[in-house]
């Protein structure tokens, strides 16, 4: 048995260094506030600067999206594809099928170099909202729409959606919700990306398999159950009796608790002030009055406060989006932090290879099989 220090779910281990973002005195990307860039910034310019390291110039950030918008078409065999694949599978498991197969059309596919991998970050920022919406609409027998040049990143992924342009608060809600997802230092599937880039794979491999960690329930899949929790609360009636009993039940409340926030996350608090708004605009301030009951008897109960995806769940109803879109589009953002994640992993790489501690048998007598 190894007698080095043992740390379940590396909780607390410090298992590397990053520059792209911290939580220590506040969240900040590259040593900008959370607040001020969900405030001032838009989602393809925090990309932007998760990317390269530094805010873009006006002509930095013209050449960005024009980089962005000639790459947001995908080949015309993966859509045909995404339309073979059985509709019971979920969005999750299709958006990771889709982003690797888009890999097999990138002109830069064995590019590695820190701009080869910008380029194919950027190609897949453009292309992943076109694979979510294009299988959405058709798994509901919908035409599919093609993403229009002329507006923002939000905005696009709402009407490639819904097929309807969103209106000014719809978009800026949208856009704050992608700012705040985009990047999380060492997470589980930004760590995921980290270890395969440590391997020295190409990071097209470090996304494909960071969607799979993302998609678990008690990470990026946590958005979708929030939902599906306030579906089965129904009314702000029943929501004290409804939360103390799970609580007592010992049931696990998705949307709070965070590993390294145990005082709030800064996000949610964020987010909260645009679900208010939108719950007023779409009336759905019944909703918000019931997610309030819950969570103040979490807070008081467990003292757990509520993460990113309690609000994010409700901000995407708001915004008239099923379920199943929720943690996809946290993908549409989080692709932008994994893809600076693999890039830093590269420029500074060692083989990430923890050790284990060793649970099982040993010195066992080996019985040929006639005699087991
Ligand atoms: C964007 C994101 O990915 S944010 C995370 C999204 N995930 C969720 O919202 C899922 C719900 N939350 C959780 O499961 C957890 O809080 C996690 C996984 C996020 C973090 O958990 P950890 O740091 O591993 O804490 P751990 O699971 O050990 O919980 C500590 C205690 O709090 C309890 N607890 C933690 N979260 C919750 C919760 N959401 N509901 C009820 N109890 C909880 C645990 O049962 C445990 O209690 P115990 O000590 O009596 O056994
Ligand atoms: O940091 C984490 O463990 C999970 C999280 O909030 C994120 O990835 O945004």
């Amino acid at each position: 048995m190894t007698t080095e220090a043992y740390h379940p779910g590396l909780e607390g281990v410090i298992a590397g260094e990053t520059a792209i973002s911290t939580i220590e005195g506040g969240l900040q990307y590259r040593g900008y506030s959370i607040a001020d860039l969900a405030e001032h910034s838009t989602f393809l310019e925090v990309a932007y600067l998760l990317l390269h390291g530094k805010l873009p110039s006006e002509e930095e950030l013209a050449d960005f999206l024009a980089i962005y918008s000639e790459s947001a078409e995908v080949d015309d065999s993966i859509i045909e594809f995404l339309r073979q694949i059985p509709l019971h599978v979920g969005a999750m498991d299709v958006l990771r099928t889709g982003i690797s197969a888009i890999s097999h059309f990138d002109p830069q596919l064995d590019d590695d170099s820190e701009g080869g991998n910008i380029a194919k970050a950027v190609r897949m920022l453009a292309q992943i909202p076109i694979l979510i919406a294009a299988r959405y609409r058709m798994t509901l027998g919908m035409d599919l729409i093609e993403p229009d040049p002329d507006l923002s990143f939000a905005a696009n992924i709402l009407y490639m959606i819904t097929g309807k342009c969103p209106s000014e608060q719809r978009e800026r809600a949208m856009d704050v919700s992608l700012i705040l997802y985009a990047e999380h230092e060492f997470n589980a599937s930004t760590f995921t990306a980290r270890v395969v880039t440590s391997t020295q794979s190409d990071i097209y491999s470090a996304i494909v398999a960071a969607v799979g960690a993302l998609k678990g329930p008690l990470h990026g899949g946590a958005n979708e159950r929030v939902m599906e929790v306030l579906e089965e609360v129904g009314s702000p009636d029943n929501a004290e009796d409804w939360i103390r009993d799970a609580l007592a039940k010992k049931r696990r409340i998705m949307g709070f608790g965070h590993r390294v926030y145990k005082t709030g996350d800064p996000r949610a608090v964020i987010l909260k002030r645009y679900c208010g708004e939108l719950a007023e605009k779409t009336r759905n301030l019944e909703l918000e009055k019931m997610a309030d009951v819950i969570e103040g008897i979490v807070v008081e109960e467990k003292g757990l406060p509520p993460n990113l995806d309690w609000p994010s769940a409700r901000l995407y109803h708001y915004l008239g989006l099923d379920v199943e879109l929720y943690t996809p589009l946290f993908v549409a953002s989080r692709v932008s932090g994994w893809a600076a994640h693999a890039i830093e992993q590269t420029a500074n790489n060692r083989l990430i290879r923890p050790r284990s501690r060793y649970t099982g048998p040993t010195g066992q007598r080996f019985l040929p099989i006639s005699g087991r």
